[in-house]
């Protein structure tokens, strides 16, 4: 018997959009399979928002690409012929409304029968926990229960993908972390696929099934959280990953993992982060993570360099310091008490904590 494979959830296609001059997509190319939870980041401007919204069907892409959902064109279809469902970061409910008329409002615009509406909004206040809530008014409800709401609305439509637009963004941190892993899994559970947008990199490292990091309207990376963070494609994705201390040089021993550049001012080791092994010669990047640096330390540390302390801030569990070196500014979080402004210091890292990768991969650099 032939065996039938079903088409991805989501796939796009040479996908571009401007609004009048200003090119904010730039050939998308993005598939995501059924079930899967990705996260797509990218700094202000990097075209998230408009890329979820031209899934939603809230924008019409005017350069030309493909979207299809579960193997079927959607460009030419309403927002509400889309099986898809938005949850926003400000909850976009109906405050006039009562709790039970916003959770079946999808289902009225479909043309769903009253008795279904009512049933189908009771399970899903169910399932976001809020039973027996229909006849509350939305101003009657914390921040954290309107948001329940919100995706109460949004499962009630059964959609095949859910965007979530911030939907985090306006609650407060202890709320946020529970209803992140709430909806993680409910995502799993439910086996729904979940396209998110975030500024959060610690949700979107601790949620995804996947990144993708969006660059000036481009994908700049699009792999397994733990590949972006261990293995960025590029600068910037590794300052974007929080890689802030980078540093530049040439490599003088190559290879697919252990990588050796020089820098002017010494030799310094790291894990190499491109996909074809290292060329001898090559220009490439030396990024590694503050937290990953030591302050002081012995002599353990296969790389070490010099700086003077330009500022130290106590932050509780560390102190924040940075030190200015022959490499410019760098940052070192430490659990040492805060050195003293403008004291000379050691500080190193190991080889294995930090990514060496081609400078050649600043595409859109
Ligand atoms: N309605 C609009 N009219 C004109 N330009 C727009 C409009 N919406 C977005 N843009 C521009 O398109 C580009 C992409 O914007 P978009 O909102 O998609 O980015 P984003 O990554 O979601 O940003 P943020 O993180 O700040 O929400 C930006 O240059 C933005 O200024």
């Amino acid at each position: 018997m032939d065996q039938i494979i079903s088409p991805p959830a989501l796939q796009v296609d040479q996908l571009s959009h401007a609004y009048g001059q200003v090119a904010a997509l730039n050939s998308i190319n993005l598939t995501v399979g059924r079930g899967e939870l990705l996260t797509i980041v990218g700094p202000s401007g990097s075209g998230k928002t408009s890329l979820l919204r031209i899934l939603a069907g809230f924008e019409i892409p005017n350069r030309g690409g493909r979207l299809r959902i579960g193997g079927v064109d959607m460009l030419e279809r309403p927002p509400n012929q889309r099986p898809v469902a938005t949850v926003f970061q400000h909850y976009a409910l109906f405050p006039h409304l009562s709790v039970g008329k916003n959770v079946e409002y999808g289902l009225l615009v479909r043309g769903v029968a009253k008795a279904q509406r009512r049933a189908r909004a009771a399970e899903a206040l169910e399932i976001m926990r809020l039973p027996g809530r229909e006849q509350r008014r939305i101003s009657e409800l914390s921040g954290g229960e309107r948001q329940r709401v919100a995706f109460a609305r949004a499962l009630v439509t059964d959609p095949e993908i859910l965007l979530l637009d911030e939907p985090m963004g306006a609650l407060d941190e202890p709320l946020r972390r529970a209803l992140e892993a709430e909806i993680r899994g409910l995502q799993r559970k439910l086996g729904t696929t979940v396209i998110q947008v975030t500024h959060g990199r610690e949700e979107a490292l601790a949620m995804s099934d996947r990144l993708v990091v969006l660059r000036g309207g481009r994908v700049e990376q699009d792999a397994s959280p733990r590949t972006v963070f261990e293995r960025p494609v590029s600068r910037f994705v590794a300052g974007f990953m929080g890689l802030t201390n980078q540093l530049t040089g040439r490599i003088v021993s190559g290879g697919s993992r252990h990588v050796t550049i020089e820098t002017g001012h010494g030799r310094l080791d790291g894990q190499w982060s491109g996909l074809s092994p290292a060329e001898l010669g090559a220009a490439a990047f030396l990024a590694v993570h503050p937290e990953k640096l030591s302050l002081d330390l012995d002599d353990a540390c296969s790389n070490q360099l010099q700086g003077r302390v330009v500022q130290a801030l106590y932050q509780g569990l560390g102190s924040r310091v940075e030190l200015e070196t022959d490499f410019g500014s760098f940052i070192v979080v430490s659990d040492r008490i805060e050195p003293l402004t403008g004291t000379v210091h050691r500080f190193g890292w190991n080889a294995e904590n930090c990514v060496i990768g081609s400078l050649d991969a600043d595409v859109n650099g």
